[in-house]
């Protein structure tokens, strides 16, 4: 790896490859990722903006280490935490959110008195009143999104990894969640981002990676990547006629 301290992860020509059997068992092959060559430095805000299905969560799932590439490699400063933040798949759905709260905290190195101290801050952030204590199966992809980004907030890592949580729930959860990220670019949390909306990348990221067909189609200064995305999505519309 760059023997420069500020990376914190490097990974090289990284390739995932889905290899599914259809019904009538001929196997399909489907490369989402090809060759992906990217660092993320500590501090930062990475953006990664693609339309639906370029391969983002991918890239974010293998980035986290929940799944391995086909090939390449990944490389972690030495103790590096790093947490996926998804839309609350990682919740269990018969525990209530204050419990799913906790037991994030727990997974993430706290102990319990440690996790109990920092319910009150996600309750408050997540505002899902009484639901709180409610089973989060009972929850909508609104409601475990508010819990997802509140517990994801508290929780102590080197490098926070976000799944397009800022695509869900209404207008004043939305700016409140933007602000929360705005706060911690400010701060020294790093952070990847990933979204299909340009808009977003563009209002919280200092750094950009646009990703189309799983391979890398601009990278760099975020306003001039999210214009080259918006263009070439605008080229698209037409060609569709939309
Ligand atoms: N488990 C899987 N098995 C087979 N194909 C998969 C699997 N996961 C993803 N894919 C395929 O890989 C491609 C990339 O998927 P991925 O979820 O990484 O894209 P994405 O950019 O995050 O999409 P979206 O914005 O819609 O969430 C897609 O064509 C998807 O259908």
């Amino acid at each position: 790896m760059n023997t420069d301290k500020k990376t914190l992860l490097a990974a090289t020509n990284l390739s995932m490859t889905y290899k599914t059997r259809s019904r009538t068992f001929r196997s399909f092959e489907h490369h989402a990722l090809k060759g992906l060559t990217l660092e993320v430095k500590r501090g930062e805000t990475l953006g990664i903006l693609g339309r639906n299905g370029c391969g983002k969560s991918s890239l974010l799932r293998i980035l986290a280490g929940i799944v391995h590439p086909t090939s390449g490699q990944l490389e972690l400063q030495s103790g590096l935490t790093r947490s996926l933040l998804t839309l609350g798949l990682g919740f269990r759905p018969d525990l209530s959110g204050r419990d799913n709260a906790i037991l994030s905290a727990m997974l993430q190195g706290k102990s319990k008195k440690q996790a109990k101290a920092t319910l009150e801050t996600i309750q408050e952030f997540a505002e899902l009143g009484k639901f709180f204590h409610q089973p989060v199966r009972t929850y909508s992809a609104g409601m475990r999104a508010r819990l997802g980004f509140a517990t994801a907030l508290k929780t102590d890592v080197d490098v926070l990894l976000i799944d397009e949580v800022l695509s869900v729930g209404d207008t004043h959860f939305k700016h409140k969640a933007e602000q929360a990220m705005l706060e911690k670019l400010n701060g020294h949390q790093t952070v990847v981002f990933v979204s299909h909306n340009a808009g977003q990348i563009d209002k919280v990221c200092n750094r950009a990676i646009w990703i189309e067909g799983g391979v890398i189609r601009g990278q760099g200064n975020t306003k001039e990547v999210a214009k080259s995305y918006r263009q070439f999505m605008n080229e698209l519309d037409k060609e569709k006629g939309v």
